[in-house]
């Protein structure tokens, strides 16, 4: 196999995977902050996460991954500036927090299951770390911190190299960050907050410096250390994370690991930093702080598979930004179902693999092992080299979907050989081509008059009637589905019959 290379935000290169542990990746995802349900721009760095540790695993590496539920800490600006994001939800609908994060936690697993993103070996929720967080935060107060009435703060200048991720910290960073008194440094930041004097938040914990709650930055720092070990392999997150939130997770984690340079990769905490880059609308970034914002519910409401979506993430790289449009999305969905279509004459013929299904894998992922080379059809060995390159040159998706489409091209060949390598390639794209029917992929609009049962009937009974070459027949069918929203689609190339109009 091509030895994988990925993209290191610290480095600005592309750098082979080699990792800390041998056989091993350790890979640890910022999560969502569970004060609202995530738009579709968030699902996107969790669509790009899995698409990386699929990689891993089918690379060979026993994969752990590690994704975490912000419950406490986010504020409304990602530095220092604003409220708790869950508080202010929680104050505005007379809600408590803790109801709050538990139903938007669900609707972001709900989200994860639809768009076929691998269960992650742990989902650690911040709130089940305070401990640690204030154990960390003593352990590095007296060299990196100093304490002022709002909070325990992190005194950037104590070490080396402050920004390097975010590379210059530019006037308009700077500018972003909220002037405290007393602050050494602008980019000095709260890794404890304490409740103001006649406040209750909450979410509030004791901790040696009064009460109050643990700092965004300071969750990341602890729950990747204590559940990867430092270093451990991979950080991802969206670009956004780069400029403040990961800049200040690194500090800290030099802190943590007593050594104040830079210049190994051990003390970052990580050895590679990832970022997908945005989900964008033409009016600009998707951001579900401005209100209104979509959710992978809306397309499924109109009839989208989630799928279709995933395959939209697929054909951009994920570190160019990605304009999302209804008109895009439809495209991905007839891609989607050309590709279907192909696979669906391998559906008949077992996979000679062991245990076929590919989908919704354990989180260890050792079912996206490639196949035995041997037992590799001759005529794929192309395609799959195509796809392997794609895949190891920084996840270019784009790429690895045509040679996808190049191997469900090939005709004449031994039905169950194909199948195996659709089966590989699948588990790595994730788009679950042998699990999906076309019925899943028809437009149906949640609010359709019309059932599907109904609408194969007069199907059925309009097709006896043109055999029969009854043709008054066959149209008085056809204007009465269209008066029910229902456009037959007689030579359909897809051949999917019919959709709603
Ligand atoms: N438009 C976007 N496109 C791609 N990734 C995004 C986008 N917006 C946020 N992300 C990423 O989604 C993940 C979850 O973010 P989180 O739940 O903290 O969102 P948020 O910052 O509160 O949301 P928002 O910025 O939409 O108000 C993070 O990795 C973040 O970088
Ligand atoms: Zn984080």
């Amino acid at each position: 196999m091509t030895e994988l290379t990925l993209f290191n935000s610290l480095t600005r290169s592309l750098e082979p995977f080699v990792p800390v542990h041998p056989g091993e990746a350790r890979v640890y995802s910022c999560g969502p902050t569970v004060y609202n349900y995530p738009h579709i721009g968030n699902m996107r760095a969790y669509v790009f996460a899995d698409v990386l540790g699929r990689t891993l695993s089918w690379k060979g590496y026993k994969l752990t991954h590690v994704i975490n539920i912000t419950d406490v800490g986010h504020l409304t600006d990602d530095a220092d500036a604003g409220e708790d994001k869950l508080e202010k939800a929680a104050a505005q609908r007379a809600q408590s927090i803790w109801d709050i994060a538990k139903h938007y936690t669900e609707a972001y697993w709900a989200d994860i299951k639809a768009l076929n993103i691998r269960q992650p070996a742990h989902w650690s929720i911040a709130t089940d770390y305070i401990d640690a967080m204030i154990e960390f935060a003593e352990s590095i107060a007296a060299e990196h911190c100093y304490e002022l009435d709002s909070g325990l703060y992190f005194d950037v200048s104590t070490v080396a190299d402050y920004g390097r991720l975010a590379r210059a910290v530019t006037e308009e960073g700077e500018g972003r960050i909220e002037a405290v008194d007393g602050k050494r440094n602008a980019a000095d930041f709260a890794i404890w907050r304490k409740t103001p004097p006649g406040e209750k938040r909450q979410m509030e914990w004791d901790s040696p410096w009064g009460r109050g709650a643990p700092g965004w930055h300071l969750e990341c720092s602890v729950m990747s250390g204590k559940l990867l070990g430092f270093p451990f392999d991979i950080h991802t997150g969206g670009i956004d994370h780069r400029e403040i939130h990961h800049a200040n997770e690194i500090a800290q984690n030099q802190a943590f690991c007593g050594c104040g340079s830079l210049s190994t990769a051990t003390n970052s905490g990580a050895k590679i930093w990832m970022h997908n880059n945005f989900l964008v609308e033409r009016s600009g970034k998707m951001s579900k702080s401005s209100g209104e914002f979509l959710r992978l519910q809306l397309l499924i409401d109109k009839g989208y598979h989630p799928l279709a979506y995933r395959l939209m993430c697929l054909q951009a790289h994920y570190r160019s930004e990605l304009e999302f449009s209804w008109e895009g999305l439809g495209a991905a969905l007839t891609r989607l179902k050309r590709m279907l279509m192909a696979a669906e004459k391998l559906s008949e013929v077992a996979s000679p693999r062991e245990g076929g299904d590919l989908r919704q894998q354990g989180a260890e992922g050792a079912d996206t092992a490639p196949l035995s080379r041997d037992r590799l059809h001759p005529k794929f060995v192309p395609m799959l080299e195509k796809f392997d390159a794609a895949m190891s040159d920084d996840l270019n998706t784009a790429v690895a979907l045509t040679a996808l489409e190049d191997a469900l091209a090939v005709k004449k060949v031994d039905l169950a050989a194909k199948r195996a390598v659709i089966a590989e390639m699948d588990a790595v794209l994730g788009l679950n081509l042998f699990g999906l029917t076309r019925a899943d992929l028809r437009i149906r609009p949640k609010d359709a008059t019309i059932t599907e049962a109904e609408i194969e009937d007069e199907l059925v009974r309009r097709k006896a009637a043109r055999a029969d070459k009854d043709f008054a027949t066959s149209d008085a069918i056809r204007d009465e589905l269209a008066g029910k929203g229902v456009e037959v689609m007689d030579g359909d190339p897809l051949g999917w019959e019919w959709k709603l109009a």
